[in-house]
């Protein structure tokens, strides 16, 4: 909404609208970003996810423009050329990216807008979003990490392998982010992602 506020001249200027917040939520697979996020959104209506592209397969019960819009590799590579994702990466073997338009009119139009994407990326929007504020979720221990991601029962075995190793070497780069937070109790964890993001 765009407010006028009168100058001593009588002339008026236009307020710039307020900009919307971006924020940015990483940390390894398994760790409980996705439980985080779903109950975020459930709480705050005015906080809005903004729904990647990928090139993997859905897993049972992930709808298809909710989750993700699933897409092939050639047209992830024709995004990529067209400089329509505000950034991307490779991770376990598949393409990941975050749609531009999208988040630049959330932002634009005073929205809060969350990124649940990895550690590359994060390293890309932070770059170019030096008000984005970064979030990376830590699991109590590698091994509840594994005990996590076995849990929920959705990784083939090669998977699990990968996104293991890649998890140590995420966990090392935590500190590049504004805020660290561990998701051991899950509703204390969520209290604390609240009031990194509305603090
Ligand atoms: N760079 C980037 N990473 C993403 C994006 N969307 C999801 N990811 C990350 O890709 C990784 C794999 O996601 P997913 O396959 O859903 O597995 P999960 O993290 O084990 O649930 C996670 O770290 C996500 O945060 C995106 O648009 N860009
Ligand atoms: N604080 C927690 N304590 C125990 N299990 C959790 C906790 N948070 C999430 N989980 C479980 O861990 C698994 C991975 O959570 P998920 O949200 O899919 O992680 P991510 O999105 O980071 O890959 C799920 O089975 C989820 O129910």
């Amino acid at each position: 909404m765009m407010q006028v506020l009168s100058t001593r001249s009588g002339a008026t200027t236009k307020e710039c609208p307020p900009v919307g917040r971006l924020i940015i939520l990483t940390g390894p697979s398994g760790v409980g970003k996705g439980t985080l996020l779903r109950s975020l959104l459930q709480r705050h209506s005015d906080l809005h996810y903004s729904v990647s592209v990928t090139t993997r397969l859905p897993r049972p019960g992930e709808i298809d423009g909710k989750h993700y819009n699933f897409i092939s590799r050639g047209e992830f590579e024709k995004l990529v050329a067209a400089g329509e994702l505000l950034e991307w990466a490779e991770y376990a073997g598949n393409y990941y990216g975050t749609p531009r338009e999208t988040v630049i009119n959330q932002t634009r139009s005073g929205k809060s807008v969350v990124l649940e994407i990895e550690l590359e990326g994060a390293r890309q929007v932070r770059a170019s979003f030096k008000g984005a504020r970064s979030i990376f979720i830590l699991p109590p221990s590698i091994e509840e990490l594994e005990k996590r991601i076995r849990g929920r029962a959705q990784d083939s075995e090669e998977a699990i392998a990968r996104r293991l190793r890649r998890a140590k070497e995420e966990i090392s780069a935590a500190n590049e982010f504004d805020i660290q937070i561990v998701n051991d109790d899950l509703e204390t964890a969520i209290k604390a992602v609240e009031a990194a993001i509305f603090g």
